[in-house]
């Protein structure tokens, strides 16, 4: 039996400790608010983050992180970006104290303003400097509201060593998720990252009425841009084909599950933004991550002119239909450059 500490007692968070424990794994679940814990400790359940849904009896909640980490093979990270930098540090003052190294997994999304990192690069900096061997990313189409239901999902595993992820994916798989390896970590980071962002784009269109040839158009040039970037950072070109690619862009553009989507649809109405992120009551990764996006794209001098609308708009008080009339007026060209 694997003893696995998930970190984060939100939606993904809870679903992924849920599938553990049905896979026989010794489940820690940290949260930081007493309710949710007491709630999944007596009740089995999360109303909170993930209404009408029964969680397995075995997840133990806790918000004492050194009870969490005690004893565990894998770390799995299921936070907000904007929080696993500070978690980070007060894992390695516990792991410090009891000298083990556990495979940290990371299941976040999201690409950290001011530093512009991506979360293996925070373990990095905080955690284990000279061992990216032992982390590993989890990322593809997978809303936690179709996982909870069992319903079929596939997910990628990827890491600097194809053992280690191998290693992941048989600890994880089961009847209704199938994971698959890959050895590019930073690709699939960076297409779990920006389709957020996209995302966030196609909720405004359909918000705005605009149509499906719209909905499609966005979707490609946005997956070009994931690509420009990903590259630039030393991603595989053919990892953005793949579930943590265009299969993660395609499930995060069209569902009403996805947060970053209702976030855009309700931009997209004439919402403020203050208000959207305040009733949304959940992380939305990508209007954090177009922050460092624009940074990126000033730092590196990448064209990515739908995420930089998206930062105008959320950031600079730019008006959509402005930002859509100048997307559309841009300089003709081709459409594949290399
Ligand atoms: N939901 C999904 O379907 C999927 C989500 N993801 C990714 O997983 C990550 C987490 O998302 P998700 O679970 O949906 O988010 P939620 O908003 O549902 O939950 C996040 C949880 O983390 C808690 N949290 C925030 N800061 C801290 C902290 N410093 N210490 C302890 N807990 C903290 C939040 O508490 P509070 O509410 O108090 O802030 C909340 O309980 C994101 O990067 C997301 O992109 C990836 C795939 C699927
Ligand atoms: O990453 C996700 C699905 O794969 C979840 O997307 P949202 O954060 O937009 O809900």
């Amino acid at each position: 039996m694997t003893k696995i500490a998930v970190l984060g007692a939100g939606s993904w968070g809870s679903v992924l400790a849920s599938m553990l424990a049905d896979n026989g794994h010794a489940v820690e679940l940290y949260g930081n608010r007493q309710e949710v814990a007491d709630e999944i400790n007596q009740k089995h359940s999360n109303s909170r983050y993930m209404k009408d849904w029964s969680m397995n009896s075995k997840v133990h909640a806790t918000l004492d992180l050194a009870e969490a980490l005690a004893g565990s093979d894998i770390i799995l990270f299921v936070l907000p970006t904007s929080a696993i930098r500070s978690v980070a540090k007060q894992v390695k003052a516990i792991l410090d104290q009891s000298g083990s190294k556990p495979y940290l997994v990371s299941a976040t999304k999201g690409i950290e303003p001011g530093s512009k990192k991506l979360v293996t690069q925070i373990f990095r900096d905080e955690l284990y400097p000279d061992n990216s061997d032992l982390m590993i990313v989890l990322s593809g189409p997978s809303h936690a509201e179709n996982v909870a239901q069992k319903d079929l999902t596939a997910i990628t595993l990827a890491s600097t060593s194809l053992d280690n992820a191998a290693k992941m994916q048989r600890i994880f798989s089961n009847e209704y998720v199938r994971f698959y390896t890959s050895n590019d970590p930073v690709g699939v980071q960076v297409g779990g990252a920006v389709k957020n962002v996209i995302a966030i784009a196609a909720g405004m269109l359909a918000g705005m009425g605009y149509g499906d040839n719209a909905k499609a158009a966005l979707m490609t040039r946005g997956l070009a841009e994931i690509t420009r970037l990903g590259v630039a950072f030393g991603g595989q070109p053919w990892t953005f084909s793949g579930l943590s690619g265009i299969g993660d862009l395609i499930v995060t553009c069209t569902s009403v599950n996805s947060r970053n989507w209702r976030a855009g649809y309700q931009l997209g109405q004439g919402q403020k933004l203050a208000d959207v992120l305040a009733n949304m009551g959940q992380v939305v990764e990508g209007a954090t991550t177009v922050k460092a996006v624009h940074e990126i794209c000033d730092k590196y001098s990448l064209d990515m002119p739908i995420s930089e609308a998206i930062y105008h708009v959320l950031y600079e008080g730019a008006d959509i239909k402005s930002e859509i009339k100048l997307m559309m007026n841009r300089q003709m060209g081709p459409e594949i450059r290399i």
